[in-house]
């Protein structure tokens, strides 16, 4: 079986887990610092916090942002559903932009339909690895005034283009950035988190927030002569980081541009092994991004049932994951009105997969993969059915006005 995603780990990881596991000191310590200030100068940030995962790091950046409960955030619905969890978390409400379905990212030209007057910050998406649209992203939130919040789970190691050089993701373009380190990202710690930011105040925040919100921690009264009793002012949480985790953490940092760089080159050979079939439409990067390529897309004909393809391809030995999940299309957000259609969002969940790509993987892994999602749409290949425009122009098609849904509030 060829699975959608191995981790890149060996005996580098194994024994950094065993150096701390021996140390004795195993919760958030020593390797956390290293593992953030680590981090904070891979991406050019000037200040990092480790936690648990990536869903507490957005809440945590959502508090920073100052979103209370009744806010608006403006957001994508076409995400994991942490994202929108994440708004909920702070008793705000996610109001969902439909993307550009040739990035499957943010169209910023609709975020301005989002706004009302309860909006109290913006939370973009890097999808898949693939950097949004920054630089218009950024326009609107200062022309707003409005806090903007980069999920960036799946991006570490993915670049913009900024003031006319790369600049890697996290550095940071917006206020805070938020990445994960779950198994399925291309950076691993078992699970877990980092905000990297470029706000001082909001870094001690993060660092309260995660443990407690307890005002003297566990590491300096451990390491005091003096008795100290600490306090709780805030309501805190905690979704600290473990010692454990942040030393695999530091490992997989080092090999993370090799990573990068060979998933780059993977997905180069998929696109010209999948050449051939002009009805796939894959993502191209836009001339301001480059991509870590976390999960490579492919859009399917319309005509071809989603499923169908994955199960033939399973049942050939090949690993699939369908399009990126919509939020407000499952029950938990179903209630909530839409403030404008997201056509485009239910498409890309609909009619698009997720191919595998891993660093192990070998040429004869990948031309099986090919050959076998050919296969299974040849037959669907009807020109009426291709989706031009996803192989990198613009598809356009404007859906504001009529289409657009209006609030109930
Ligand atoms: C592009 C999107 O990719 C991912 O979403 P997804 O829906 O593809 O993720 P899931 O399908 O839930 O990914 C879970 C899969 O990730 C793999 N996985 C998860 N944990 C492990 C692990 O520890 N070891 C190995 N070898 N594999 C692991 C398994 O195949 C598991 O089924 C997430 O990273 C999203 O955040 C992201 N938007
Ligand atoms: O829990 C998951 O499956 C993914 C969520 C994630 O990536 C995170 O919170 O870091």
């Amino acid at each position: 079986m060829i699975p959608i995603i191995k981790p890149t780990m060996d005996g580098a990881e194994a024994e950094a887990a065993r150096r701390v596991i021996l140390s004795g000191w195993v919760t958030q310590g020593p390797e956390v610092a290293a593992f953030e200030t680590e981090f904070a100068a891979f991406t050019g940030a000037p200040h990092a916090a480790a936690v648990s995962n990536c869903t507490t790091a957005l809440h945590l950046a959502l508090l920073a942002a100052g979103v209370k409960p009744g806010d608006e955030v403006v957001t994508v619905s076409h995400s994991y559903i942490a994202t929108a969890n994440s708004v909920a978390y702070c008793g705000a409400i996610p109001v969902f932009v439909d993307i550009d379905p040739a990035t499957y990212n943010i169209d910023p030209t609709l975020i301005e339909h989002a706004f009302s007057a309860k909006t109290s910050a913006i939370l973009v998406v890097h999808q898949m690895g693939l950097p949004c649209d920054m630089a218009a992203v950024v326009d609107i939130a200062k022309a707003r005034g409005l806090p903007l919040i980069e999920d960036a789970a799946c991006a570490s190691g993915s670049e913009i283009f900024w003031n006319g050089q790369w600049e890697k993701v996290g550095k940071v373009h917006g206020d805070v950035a938020c990445f994960s380190f779950h198994p399925r990202k291309i950076m691993s710690t078992g699970d877990g988190g980092m905000l990297t930011t470029k706000h001082a105040d909001w870094a001690a925040r993060f660092k309260l927030l995660r443990q407690h919100g307890m005002s003297v921690p566990d590491t300096v009264r451990h390491g005091s002569a003096q008795v100290i009793f600490e306090t709780h002012p805030v309501l805190g949480y905690n979704y600290r980081m473990t010692d454990i985790q942040a030393a695999v953490g530091r490992e997989q940092l080092k090999r993370l541009p090799g990573i990068v760089a060979r998933r780059r080159a993977l997905a180069a050979r998929y696109a010209e092994l999948l050449g051939e079939a002009p009805w796939l439409g894959l993502v191209r990067e836009p001339s301001y991004a480059r991509t870590n390529w976390q999960s490579f897309c492919v859009r399917l004909p319309n005509s071809a049932d989603q499923r169908t393809v994955m199960q033939a391809m399973l049942d050939a030995g090949v690993s699939t994951r369908r399009g990126i999940m919509c939020a407000h299309r499952e029950d938990v957000y179903a209630s909530q009105p839409l403030r404008m259609s997201l056509p485009e969002s239910e498409a890309a969940q609909d009619h698009a997969i997720v191919l595998p790509l891993y660093p192990q993987m070998t040429d004869e892994d990948q031309q099986k993969v090919a050959s076998t999602l050919i296969e299974a749409t040849r037959s669907k290949s009807r020109a009426q059915d291709s989706n031009p425009g996803i192989r990198g122009e613009i598809w356009w098609r404007p859906r504001i006005g009529a289409s657009l849904i209006e609030s109930e509030r």
